[in-house]
C-alpha cells in the first residue's frame, strides 16, 4: 500500500519529470532483460517504509515553521538501509523514493552488504542560521530514532547537507539511547569516527571509474577536457582530483551559473575562490561566464554532471557533444535522453556505478568503527579502488555477456542481485 501512495503522489519535479517514474522504467528496463516475474518486479518496484515526519521548529526571529521530512526505506533485503540525507528545496517524497531505490542497486552493484534508504527536507540551506540547522537537523532524527540504528538504516551526507549535520544527528541519536553510537550515521568528522577518505570519496570514484572508461578506450586522462556541472562535494572533488591527474577541467558550474576557460581552468585557485564567495564560482578570474544550460552542450570528452536529476533530457540530448557522460550526480540523465546517447555511441556511466565511491567508502566508516580500528588515508583510498575498480569491470563484463550498454549492465547486475536474495531468503514467490 505504502509504494501505491508513493505512486500516486503529484509529481513536483522542476522539469516535470518525476524521478520516481524515471527509476521505475530503468528498473523494467532490467527486469525485462533479466525476465524477471512480474511479481518480483512488483515488489522491487515499492519501497518497503515510507516515514514523513513533522519538524516543528522556532527560527531565529520567533516565527514557528513546520517542516517535513522524509525517510523512504527502499530494501533491506542484503542488509540494513543505506543512503543520504538531502536539504535542497525541490525534495518531494517521489523523489526521495527514486533516491532510495537507486541506492538499493548500487550497493548491491559494488558489493557491499546494505540495502537502500534516502532521506530529504525540502529546505534551502543557505536560507536559515547555522543554530536553525541544527534545531532542524536534530528534530529531524529525534522524529525517525525508532527508524534508524547501525543495524537498521544508516543515514549520511547527500546534496545540501555535510559532516557538520552527520555530527548533530550522530548526537542526538545517541542522547536518545544513553550512549554514544557512532555507527548510526557514515560521513561524520574524524573526530567522532569518521572516516579518511570519505569526503573526497564520491569525486574519487569518479575519477576512478572515467580513468578506467578511457584506458578501455586507449587513452589516459591526461589532457582530456572535462566538463563538470555542480561544485559541491561530489562536483569539486571529481575536478580537483581530475584537474591532479592531468584532465583539463575547462567549465565547472553551481546553481547561480558557470565559468569557462578553453585552455582549463586553475582549479585549485577555483576551489579557493569558491570558499571565500559563499561556494559560488560566478565571478572567478581569467575565465569566462556561461549559463548551465550551455555547460552541458560544450565540446568535450567527458561531461560530469554533478548536481541534480533531469539535466539531460529529450530536450537538450541532441545538443550534448560530450564522448562520455559520467552521471556523478543521481538520475541526471533521462532514460529517453539516455537511449539517444547510445544510439550515438556516447558512453554513458551510470550513477549506481560512478557515484558509488562515497557509499564505498562509508561502508568502510562503518566497518572501522565497529571493529575499532582506524585506517589511514591510503588504505582507505586503496580499498575502496579496490571495490570500484572491480564493480567497472563487472560491469564491462556482463555488458559484453549479454551485448548490452554499461547501463544496462550495471542495472542487470544490482537489481539482479537483489532479485536473487529475495528468492534464496524466501521473500519470493
Ligand atoms: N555527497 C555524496 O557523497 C554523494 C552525492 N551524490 C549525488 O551527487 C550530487 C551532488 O551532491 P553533492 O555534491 O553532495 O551536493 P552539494 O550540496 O555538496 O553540491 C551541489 C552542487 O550542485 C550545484 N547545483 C545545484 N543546483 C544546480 C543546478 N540547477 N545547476 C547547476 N548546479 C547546481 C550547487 O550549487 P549551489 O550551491 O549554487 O546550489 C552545488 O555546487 C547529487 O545528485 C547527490 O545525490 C551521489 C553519491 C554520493
Ligand atoms: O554514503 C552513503 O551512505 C550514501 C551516499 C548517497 O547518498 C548516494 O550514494 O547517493
Amino acid at each position: 500500500m505504502v509504494s501505491t501512495s508513493v505512486r500516486s503522489l503529484e509529481n513536483h519535479s522542476p522539469a516535470h519529470i518525476c524521478p520516481f517514474d524515471q527509476a521505475c522504467s530503468y528498473l523494467e528496463w532490467a527486469g525485462k532483460e533479466l525476465k524477471l516475474d512480474q511479481g518480483l518486479l512488483e515488489i522491487l518496484s515499492h519501497p518497503r517504509k515510507v516515514v514523513t515526519v513533522s519538524i516543528p521548529v522556532k527560527l531565529d526571529d520567533g516565527e514557528v515553521r513546520v517542516l517535513a521530512g522524509h525517510r523512504v526505506q527502499h530494501s533491506d533485503v542484503l542488509g540494513p538501509y543505506k543512503g543520504g540525507i538531502r536539504y535542497h528545496p525541490a525534495v518531494t517524497l517521489r523523489e526521495v523514493s527514486a533516491l532510495a531505490m537507486l541506492m538499493t542497486w548500487k550497493c548491491a552493484l559494488v558489493g557491499i552488504p546494505y540495502g537502500g534508504a534516502k532521506g530529504g527536507i525540502p529546505i534551502d540551506p543557505k536560507r536559515y542560521s547555522v543554530g536553525e540547522l541544527e534545531r532542524i537537523s536534530r528534530r529531524y532524527i529525534s522524529e525517525l530514532i525508532k527508524d534508524i540504528g547501525p543495524a537498521v538504516d544508516i543515514p549520511a551526507p547527500d546534496m545540501g547537507t555535510s559532516a557538520r549535520e552527520m555530527a548533530w544527528m550522530m548526537d542526538t541519536y545517541s542522547v536518545n539511547v544513553g550512549h554514544a553510537v557512532p555507527g548510526v550515521v557514515t560521513g561524520k568528522p574524524l573526530s567522532i569516527g569518521g572516516s579518511r577518505g570519505r569526503e573526497m570519496a564520491t569525486g574519487r570514484g569518479v575519477m576512478i571509474v572515467v580513468r578506467e572508461a578511457l584506458a578501455d578506450q586507449g587513452k589516459s586522462l591526461v589532457g582530456v577536457r572535462v566538463v563538470i556541472q555542480g561544485f559541491g562535494n561530489v562536483g569539486c572533488a571529481a575536478a580537483e582530483l581530475l584537474h591532479q591527474e592531468g584532465a583539463k577541467v575547462i567549465a565547472v558550474s553551481t546553481g547561480a551559473g558557470g565559468v569557462f576557460s578553453q585552455t582549463g581552468l586553475d582549479i585549485p585557485a577555483l576551489k579557493a575562490y569558491a570558499a571565500n564567495n559563499h561556494k559560488s564560482v560566478a565571478g572567478f578570474p581569467q575565465a569566462t561566464p556561461i549559463s548551465n544550460a550551455d555547460l552541458l552542450t560544450l565540446p568535450c570528452d567527458v561531461l560530469i554532471p554533478a548536481a541534480l536529476e533531469n539535466q539531460i533530457t529529450e530536450e537538450n540530448v541532441h545538443q550534448v557533444k560530450a564522448q562520455i557522460v559520467a552521471e556523478a550526480a543521481n538520475g541526471p540523465v533521462t532514460l529517453e535522453a539516455n537511449l539517444s546517447l547510445e544510439a550515438r555511441g556516447v558512453t554513458v556511466l551510470p550513477d549506481i556505478l560512478a557515484n558509488a565511491g562515497g557509499v564505498v567508502v562509508s561502508y568502510l566508516e562503518w566497518v572501522q568503527g565497529l571493529s575499532y580500528v582506524f585506517w589511514d588515508e591510503e588504505r582507505v583510498n586503496r580499498e575502496m579502488e579496490h571495490l570500484m575498480v572491480q564493480a567497472y569491470r563487472q560491469v564491462v563484463q556482463q555488458s559484453k555477456a549479454r551485448q548490452v550498454t554499461l547501463r544496462l549492465a550495471a542495472y542487470t547486475l544490482g537489481v539482479g542481485r537483489v532479485a536473487q536474495a529475495l528468492t534464496d531468503r524466501g521473500l519470493y514467490p
